[in-house]
């Protein structure tokens, strides 16, 4: 099986961003870009990073009319990601667009309910339930809508797996068991994501802020 962790490269600076994915890449299988990189260094950045030799996850999180996403999706065709975020609570309409806009062989995944989020902030925005319950009701949408998975944290993987045996699914909010949580609420173990059935692994700070980013990648790796 293909190394399942994406080290997610939330830096401000270019050089940096290439100079940590260089040193880890043996120990991951892919790079994820989000909006703090995206924002900062655009396409050119992307295609630099993609120079490294690993596939790139564009985490854009893209969350508007149908009409405005599906424009951006074809927008970021050129850059050939091998995964595309965007957001299931921008409905139905939207998550179909965006998937008939994206590259062939692009997965579209939809985030369902932000690994920082718990019960609390559901009550707070005024849905009704769990965090559980809503990434539940959030991936049953984006099967509807045809996507290819969902992102979700490592409470929900198992039951969404059940109900979708052959969707991909990304688990972001992993922290090792001594690991400090940061603005992480719904975290859990790398290895029980993966035992829990999480296609991709979304690992940023306890690789990217450790004193030695190789030895904590490849500490992770062997708990796999
Ligand atoms: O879409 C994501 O990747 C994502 C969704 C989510 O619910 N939670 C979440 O943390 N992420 C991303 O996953 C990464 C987690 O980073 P660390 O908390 O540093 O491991 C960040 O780049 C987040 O943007």
């Amino acid at each position: 099986m293909s190394n399942p962790i994406y080290l997610a490269l939330d830096l401000p600076r270019l050089d940096a961003a290439i100079a940590l994915a260089q040193k880890v890449k043996g120990h991951v299988g892919g790079l994820k870009l989000g909006l703090e990189f995206f924002c900062a260094h655009g396409h050119h950045g992307v295609h630099e990073v993609a120079k490294v030799g690993l596939p790139i996850f564009l985490d854009l999180k893209l969350h508007d009319i149908p009409n405005t996403v599906a424009g951006a999706m074809q927008s970021i065709h050129v850059l050939e990601p091998a995964i595309v975020t965007i957001h299931a609570g921008g409905g139905r309409a939207m998550m179909e667009d965006a998937k008939a806009a994206a590259g062939e062989h692009t997965k579209v995944v939809a985030v369902t309910v932000l690994t920082s989020l718990d019960d609390g902030d559901m009550a707070s925005m005024g849905v009704g339930g769990s965090a559980y319950d809503q990434a539940l009701r959030l991936a049953d949408l984006a099967q509807e809508a045809g996507l290819d998975g969902i992102v979700c944290s490592g409470h929900e993987v198992a039951a969404i797996h059940k109900r979708w045996k052959k969707g991909y699914f990304v688990v972001p909010g992993l922290r090792p068991a001594d690991g400090t949580l940061g603005d992480q609420k719904r975290a859990v173990t790398p290895r029980a994501a993966r035992d829990a059935g999480a296609s991709v692994l979304v690992i940023g700070r306890p690789i990217s802020r450790a004193e030695d980013p190789v030895a904590a990648a490849r500490a992770i790796e062997a708990t796999l």
